[in-house]
């Protein structure tokens, strides 16, 4: 598999306070990887700096081999404020056409384009209306859609499902890897939800608090279908949870509870004995 993000030492220091802190790490083409940390740790200022927002104190970002200097054409990103991200003047259709302005693209290429993009996630038939006529799960998809229509090498999503209900959440995790597995893209997403980088991940880097480095890089074994309920009860899922919870918070009341499951889960996929629950319910 080829890299298609190379982050290389990267540090990112606002004056003194150093925000992110000699990080390196790869993502493959083809791949969907979740970058989880504790609040204000600088998950959005390495984003910034992969997407070409802010220049990295030292270090270095390669998209596809290229050393990221501005913003590359190439990449789009999703972000968590989709009221703020969205043209309230514009229609859906012209939103999702808008930054194909610049592809080079003629004027019924670029119509073309944004309603495949709006058919891709669900929302054919609404290219007329207006931003403000959605749902704002619906208008997140319309943000969604206006990445994916120029067809970026990397797909960049900051926390993007924290500002919607949770059931929209489940069904917009839902439709991100749909649309990674359909169209083959590379998506890294950066989150503090625990359990929304085990279920979305192929891959979970975990992050430490403030600055920034990675305390770990752990592979996803889920299948590739995934489904809301069962697979957040298989013992996988359970199993992973608590790691993450562990590494990020030690020994918080989340890290516990997350642990005490996935402990009930081990012992009750070992069958050496009737799990706590069972053994409390009997
Ligand atoms: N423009 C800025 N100027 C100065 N300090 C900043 C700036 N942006 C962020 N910081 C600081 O850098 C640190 C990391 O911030 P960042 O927003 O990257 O964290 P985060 O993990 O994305 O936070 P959250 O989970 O709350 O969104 C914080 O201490 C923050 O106060």
């Amino acid at each position: 598999m080829t890299n298609m993000l190379e982050v290389t030492g990267l540090n990112h220091s606002y004056g003194t306070h150093v925000a992110v802190s000699d990080l390196s790490f790869t993502v493959e083409a083809g791949q969907l990887a979740c970058i989880v940390g504790p609040s204000g740790c600088g998950k959005s200022t390495l984003l910034r700096c992969i997407a070409g927002l802010i220049p990295p104190t030292s270090g270095t970002v390669k998209l596809h081999d290229d050393k990221v200097n501005g913003v590359p054409d190439d990449l789009a990103v999703v972000f968590q404020d989709y009221s703020r991200s969205l043209f309230p003047w514009l229609t859906v259709a012209k939103n999702v056409e808008f930054p194909l302005r610049w592809g080079g693209l003629s004027k019924s290429d670029r119509r073309k384009r944004a309603l495949e993009a709006l058919d891709s996630v669900g929302l054919s038939g609404v290219g007329s209306k207006f931003p403000w006529q959605l749902s704002g799960g619906m208008q997140q998809r319309v943000s969604i859609a206006r990445a994916l229509a120029s067809r970026p090498a990397l797909l960049l999503m900051d926390e993007p499902f924290a500002s919607v209900d949770a059931q929209t959440r489940f069904e917009l995790e839902d439709l991100t890897r749909r649309v990674q597995r359909e169209q083959g893209s590379t998506i890294l997403v950066v989150t503090h939800d625990i359990d929304e980088s085990v279920y979305l991940g192929d891959r979970v880097l975990v992050l430490s608090k403030s600055p920034a480095s990675i305390v770990a890089d752990l592979p996803v074994p889920l299948p590739a279908d995934r489904d809301q309920i069962t697979t957040r009860e298989s013992a996988e899922f359970v199993s992973l949870r608590g790691e993450v919870a562990r590494l990020l918070h030690g020994s918080t009341p989340e890290a516990e509870t997350a642990a005490a499951d996935a402990a009930e889960w081990d012992l009750a996929e070992s069958g050496a004995e009737a799990s706590p629950k069972a053994r409390q319910d009997s």
